[in-house]
């Protein structure tokens, strides 16, 4: 199994047409390793959601390649026809069709709002992924208990996201995100809705997964509380990335306060 999960390079993507273009992502490469966490940080409309939605694969770039690796076997699991595909798949080459299998077999997500089915409690909601994959509903119910219960939400899991705190929403969806045990995480700032206990709770959680279970994760946020747990921070502006150093980039991010939301 190689080191590299996600090889993307020379990534750009232009929103809109004409006069009225944005370059949102400007000529960006990057590497995301397995047990690694990558923050990008940057000020407000510096292009981080872009990237990540570009690595996501739900938006297709103006023009670069993002390659991520995926083994024969799960090669299999995302092509219509089971062709002997293995290594490398370039993800600007696939059909929408073959985008959503490889999402559900190589990555989970993790949101700022977090973005819980708000009609089903803690454990259907973990179990969501489960089912989509074709797995029965008794054995999803039960491996998704046991992330729960890990996850420290046994007295959760017949609660529905309204009646859970911030910190517990997010650690179901941390939960959500780890039950189909992909390579990647992608989180768009998973601890801006959360107080600073709950958000070093969230993020040293997800911090353990990646060198537990050998994860890559790329993670956006303006949190410097969140600066620590980093082994790289690429530091995004008007679409380009430099990277820092952690002590670099909690004096830059003194200067780049988040946005309000409108
Ligand atoms: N769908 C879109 N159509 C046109 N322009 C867009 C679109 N989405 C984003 N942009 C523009 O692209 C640039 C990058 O936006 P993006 O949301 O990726 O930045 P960001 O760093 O994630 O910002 P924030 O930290 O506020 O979430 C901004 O100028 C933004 O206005």
């Amino acid at each position: 199994m190689p080191e590299i999960l996600i090889k993307a390079a020379n990534l750009t993507k232009i929103y809109g047409s004409g006069r009225t273009t944005v370059k949102a992502v400007d000529n960006v490469s990057l590497t995301l390793r397995r047990g690694e966490v990558v923050l990008l940080m940057g000020p407000s409309g510096s292009g981080k959601t872009t990237l990540l939605t570009l690595l996501s694969g739900l938006l297709r770039p103006t023009s670069g390649s993002i390659r991520i690796y995926s083994s024969f076997h799960a090669s299999r699991k995302v092509f219509q026809f089971p062709i002997s595909a293995h290594g490398w798949l370039e993800l600007t080459e696939l059909s929408q069709d073959e985008l959503a299998k490889l999402r559900l077999e190589k990555m989970g997500f993790i949101f700022q709002h977090f973005n819980l089915l708000s009609s089903l409690t803690a454990l259907e909601n973990v179990m969501v992924p489960l089912l989509i994959k074709g797995v029965n509903k008794k054995e999803a119910k039960e491996r998704a208990k046991r992330l729960l219960v890990e996850l420290g939400l046994e007295d959760r899991l017949n609660s529905k996201p309204e009646k859970l705190s911030g910190g517990e929403q997010q650690r179901v969806s941390i939960a959500r995100a780890l039950i189909t045990d992909p390579d990647i995480i992608i989180a768009d700032e998973p601890t801006a809705n959360l107080d600073s206990t709950n958000g070093r709770e969230v993020i040293e959680l997800i911090h353990d997964r990646a060198k537990r279970d050998g994860k890559g994760v790329i993670i956006a946020t303006h949190d410097p509380r969140i600066v620590d747990f980093a082994d790289r921070i690429l530091y995004m502006e008007d679409g380009k990335i430099y990277e820092k150093d952690n002590s670099q980039a909690k004096k830059l991010l003194l200067f780049t306060k988040e946005k309000p939301k409108e």
